[in-house]
């Protein structure tokens, strides 16, 4: 499967069962985004979205962060592929996932 070719429904799902917390909000049509709201003190959580940049840099692929009084929102979806999800989305979320309790994100 293309790396950057939208992923089919069945797909996204086997992928999302993956990621706890995260959820697939719909959009229209075929679009979608990935998210998930950590929480976390403010000051933590600018330092965990200073990481999480880091990361998008490495994978060229960004999400749209939110820094809020104790959460951080990460949003996901692939502007190359019409706002659906591809196996990038899940790629840069998977990393994301991975680093957050060494920030103690819930
Ligand atoms: C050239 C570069 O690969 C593209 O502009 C990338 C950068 N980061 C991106 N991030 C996201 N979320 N969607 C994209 O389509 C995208 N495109």
């Amino acid at each position: 499967m293309p790396y950057a070719e939208p992923l089919p429904p069945h797909e996204i799902s086997l992928r999302l069962a993956e990621l706890p917390g995260w959820e697939v909000v719909p959009g229209p049509g075929d679009a979608a985004t990935l998210r998930r709201t950590y929480h976390l003190p403010h000051l933590p959580a600018a330092i965990f979205a200073l990481h999480i940049a880091g990361i998008q840099a490495e994978l060229d692929h960004h999400s749209d962060l939110t820094l809020g009084y104790d959460t951080l929102s990460v949003s996901v979806t692939t502007h190359a592929a019409g706002g659906r999800l591809t196996p990038k989305d899940f790629a840069l979320a998977t990393r994301i996932h991975s680093v957050a309790p060494a920030h103690s994100a819930t």
